[in-house]
């Protein structure tokens, strides 16, 4: 009988479920009589009742058991306090915490590292002492972040893995469905990606999602999985597909997910982990699609031809190929000089980006010349950094200018001291990250930031302009040469191997730990939840709008991050910064909204904080893609929290619209787009025929205009008939507790 495989280092006493996985895919097979998708066999390989559980794509919710759970410090403090509050003894599957939102770049690793571990030891002492009690690994600030340590350790082919981040989906690298957020997931669409040709030259991995975004925009993805396949695969390495993975996110994807292949099998070797490798390569069948599956659209791309992309400003799927950049800034009025090029995050700081950002680098050296942007480095993990260390890889990034950063998050979520331009300073910087919402890097809206491969920023970092394209332009030496950048090599792992470095785990007491969790009533960053209210049975009448919000709506409009995240766990302190970069319709202003008691214009939070204290539940009217980035569930505990009852709007992303029904807000989407139109700022808001609540059952709603006239639309939702009973009890938690009682 074949040995059991841990299913990671740390995991002692949980194995690798293919034995199983491949019994309740039989019953599926049987049941569907038809090819799979790879996505369909991980996801129904993990049904709680394969025998039983309705699979229809795009209608049926998938009830699921998850391997493991990954979250990290931003997110985690909420998860934990609503741990806590279910009254919960341990968890049941194996969970860890990661400790790299809340490191703020200023001065370089080290100093940043330890000036953090000091303003953050009073979150930090909870994150650990409740992951110590309820049995969570603990991964210290410094570790790295949450996606690569995920990869490095835990990520297997077929894993289904449920994260508290919306770059949750990097483990699809190593073949796993691997989900931000939600626990019950609706059956999914499978779009696939036929990849054909050789990856080459300065084309990255990162091009393929730039090029996909840009095809499939930024909802293109919504309540879909996207799965990689075809001939071009296996010339991508498992980092490489990890990266892919990791940004489906910004089309809103529900994940993405490459076959099981020899890139993997290297990997998981290289991170000590080949009994993994040699037990996945006993289940071929499980961990690649079938011939002739079926896939709900094909894109196609070819790698042969793909150009180098840099995406943005201000969304991540306005893609510019490197050749139109400069045509592209100088018509838009982009500012072409390029303050700073940043390299990293979760998406691109794997060894092999970081060998290939410095073959760039170490061309510029043998001329002579550094970067003209300031340049800065993130590690993805304690792994990589002492790796890159030992390899004097970061030697030549420092060299060239590079300034190397905590291995954290950093200036992605805006944890970035940022000091060479003036708030409002209209400027361009541009990141290997995954994300450039307005403000989100720095707080500053005038920021455009853009999005590219880690050796296509590099390079434009030594130019310091947008219009310098690597491919055919050449760069001056020392000595006045001109010279041309040959395309980036690089190592897809590391020759000798990784180097582990620092210790950066611990890992949870077996039994738990008898210590409490302490709170103090106090503190600024950590409040202790309480349920929220029950539904009182009644229709809403007459509420107010909070604020109408023009365009574009993502999380990191609703709740920013950078310096709020230091309240992250902290409700009532956090919800001072809802909307607070939203675009009024009413006026096109940020924070300034007319309280319709009052009449005077006011900020979002304090507005919403009058309706509040004079018992008036409000809603907000919105447009299509709401609530697209983030996973954080602060975007929908905070309306909840100052008293809104009701979102409005086009449409939204899939995420979020999960979050604000399990925080008891109702989801509703106008029945005709056009309805946006109707609502007036000064609207009062009536959603009736609540008791009849049901599944597929649109929403009557009466909007009674300020001139004394009123008209009648038609609101849709998906709640299904739980999601319903959390709107009922108050939230999910609620209902939770409800059961357990
Ligand atoms: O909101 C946060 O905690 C930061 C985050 O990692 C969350 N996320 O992507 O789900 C992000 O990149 O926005
Ligand atoms: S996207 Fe940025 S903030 Fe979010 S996990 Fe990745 S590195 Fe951290």
């Amino acid at each position: 009988i074949p040995q059991k495989v841990v299913m990671s280092k740390f995991d002692t006493d949980k194995y690798i479920p293919y034995e199983k996985m491949s019994e309740n895919l039989k019953i599926v097979r049987d049941r569907l009589q038809r090819p799979l998708t790879l996505s369909e066999k991980v996801v129904y390989s993990h049904l709680d009742d394969p025998k039983n559980q309705e699979m229809e794509r795009g209608e049926s919710y998938l009830l699921l058991r998850p391997d493991r759970v990954a979250m990290q410090d931003a997110t985690a403090q909420m998860a934990m306090m609503q741990f806590i509050s279910s009254g919960l003894p341990k968890v049941r599957v194996p969970s860890t915490i990661h400790c790299d939102h809340l490191i703020e770049a200023q001065v370089g690793a080290s100093a940043d590292l330890s000036r953090a571990i000091d303003t953050n030891r009073e979150v930090y002492d909870f994150l650990a002492s409740a992951a110590s009690k309820y049995g969570v690994g603990f991964w210290k600030p410094g570790g790295g972040i949450i996606h690569q340590i995920v990869l490095e350790n835990y990520a297997f082919p077929g894993l289904l893995l449920t994260g508290t981040d919306s770059h949750t989906p990097n483990g699809g690298g190593l073949g796993g469905v691997c989900i931000g957020l939600p626990w019950e997931l609706k059956c999914p669409h499978v779009i696939g990606v036929r990849l054909t040709g050789e990856m080459g030259g300065w084309t990255a991995a990162k091009d393929v999602i730039l090029k996909v975004a840009d095809i499939l925009t930024v909802a293109g993805g919504t309540g879909a999985i996207i799965e990689y396949h075809g001939p071009g695969v296996d010339s991508i390495s498992c980092t490489g597909m990890a990266t892919i993975c990791n940004m489906g996110a910004e089309i809103g994807a529900t994940t993405s997910i490459f076959p099981f292949n020899h890139r993997m099998s290297r990997y998981l070797r290289a991170t000590g982990r080949e009994d993994i490798a040699k037990e996945a390569e006993r289940y071929p069948d499980l961990l690649t699609p079938d011939e002739g599956c079926t896939y709900d659209r094909v894109v196609e791309i070819d790698l042969s031809t793909l150009e180098p992309l840099v995406n943005g400003p201000y969304t991540p799927d306005l893609a510019n190929p490197i050749s139109q950049l400069g045509k592209n800034a100088q018509e838009n009025g982009w500012p072409l000089d390029i303050k700073v090029a940043l390299i990293g995050s979760c998406t691109n700081s794997s060894y092999e980006d970081m060998t290939r950002a410095a073959s760039i680098a170490q061309q510029a050296l043998q001329h002579g010349i550094k970067t003209k942007s300031a340049f800065t480095v993130t590690p993805g993990s304690e792994q990589i950094r002492a790796t890159i260390s030992r390899d004097k890889v970061d030697e030549t990034l420092e060299a060239v200018g590079g300034l190397v950063l905590a291995n954290a998050c950093g200036p992605c979520i805006g944890q970035w001291d940022r000091r060479d331009v003036d708030k409002g300073e209209k400027n361009t910087i541009v990141s290997s990250y995954n994300r450039n919402f307005t403000g989100r890097n720095d707080a500053n809206p005038a920021t455009h930031s853009f999005v590219a491969s880690p050796e296509i920023v590099t390079a434009l970092a030594l130019a310091g302009d947008l219009r310098f394209n690597p491919l055919t332009d050449s760069l001056t030496g020392a000595s006045g040469e001109e010279f041309r950048l040959e395309p980036p090599t690089g190592e897809e792992l590391p020759s000798k191997g990784f180097d582990a470095g620092e210790e950066c785990y611990q890992e949870p007491p077996a039994k738990g730990s008898s210590s409490s969790v302490d709170v103090d009533p106090n503190s600024n960053r950590l409040q202790l939840l309480t349920p929220f209210d029950k539904w009182d049975g009644n229709d809403i009448e007459d509420a107010p709008v909070l604020i109408k919000v023009y365009l574009k709506c993502t999380t990191d409009h609703i709740s920013s991050a950078g310096p709020w995240l230091k309240y992250r766990g902290h409700l009532d302190n956090i919800s001072n910064n809802m909307f607070i970069t939203a675009i009024n319709e009413e006026n096109k202003e940020m924070n300034s909204v007319k309280n319709q008691l009052t009449g005077e214009y006011g900020p979002v939070p304090d507005t919403a904080r009058y309706y509040k204290a004079q018992g008036v539940k409000w809603v907000v009217v919105g447009d299509s893609n709401y609530g697209e980035g983030s996973s954080r569930e602060h975007a929908a505990l905070e309306p909840r929290h100052l008293g809104g009852v009701a979102i409005i709007v086009r449409s939204f992303a899939r995420i979020h619209e999960t979050n604000l029904k399990k925080q008891g807000m109702l989801p509703l989407t106008f029945a005709d787009p056009a309805d946006y139109d109707k609502f007036q700022p000064s609207d009062r808001v009536s959603l009736l025929g609540l008791a009849n609540l049901s599944p597929g059952q649109p929403v009557r709603c009466v909007l009674k205009h300020s001139d004394g006239s009123s008209e009648e639309i038609q609101l849709n939702h998906t709640m299904n008939e739980t999601q319903i009973s959390w709107f009922q009890a108050g939230s999910a938690l609620n209902k939770m507790a409800d059961m357990f009682r």
